[in-house]
């Protein structure tokens, strides 16, 4: 399927729930989950050290070192699945990438707290193309700011195995989005966000 709008005031989404097969998608899900070092990072909330409730890895070129949440990070190198997937969304998105930023969420358990990918070395219109493999997890996004009249606090999109959503735009200025924990029985999932950061 191509790349498809996805509705949402200022932002630009677009999303293609089956852009890799499911055949290729479980095998990168079962390489990446044996061969990626993944790491648990620690997090400072409220003052205190916490463990990130997932497992983390960022590749990518020497130049792509990032601050995320008060952590830096240096690339690890390129590896040849991740930069045939590269050269693919690039293709698909006609946008350009050096890093990605690769989160492991073992069961329903593993999420990713309410943020934007607002940080200055993204830009002020960051495109970010988010690739997920494996269990199907629902996506939410809430608008930043006051909630006006009606309007729901947040909207869930499912991102099954092999679905690309790219974002674009204002996306990242106007709303925030989340990997929630779900109490129903999930397997693991990956989910690969290809960036560009500015050196
Ligand atoms: O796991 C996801 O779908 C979202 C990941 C995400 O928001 C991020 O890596 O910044
Ligand atoms: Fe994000």
């Amino acid at each position: 399927m191509p790349l498809l709008p996805f509705p949402l005031p200022q932002a630009d989404l677009l999303f293609d729930p089956d852009f890799l097969p499911a055949a290729e998608a479980n095998a990168l899900l079962a390489h990446f989950i044996a061969g990626i070092a993944w790491e648990q990072r620690a997090i400072c909330m409220f003052g205190r050290e916490l463990p990130q409730p997932r497992l983390t890895a960022w590749h990518g070129d020497p130049a792509a070192r990032y601050t995320y949440s008060g952590l830096t990070w240096e690339p690890r190198p390129w590896t040849p699945p991740l930069l045939g997937l590269r050269q693919r969304l690039e293709a698909a998105t006609g946008a350009r990438f050096n890093s990605v930023l690769l989160n492991y969420y073992r069961d329903g358990r593993d999420s990713m707290g309410w943020h934007a990918d607002d940080e200055p070395e993204l830009g002020p219109t960051p495109v970010i193309a988010s690739l997920s493999l494996g269990a199907t997890r629902r996506f939410r996004l809430r608008p930043v700011g006051p909630r006006v009249g009606l309007a729901p606090s947040s909207i869930g999109l499912d991102l099954p195995n092999g679905s690309l959503l790219l974002m674009r735009g204002p996306t990242q200025q106007c709303w925030q989005h989340a990997l929630p924990k779900t109490a129903r029985p999930a397997g693991p999932r990956l989910n690969l966000t290809f960036r560009w950061v500015a050196g």
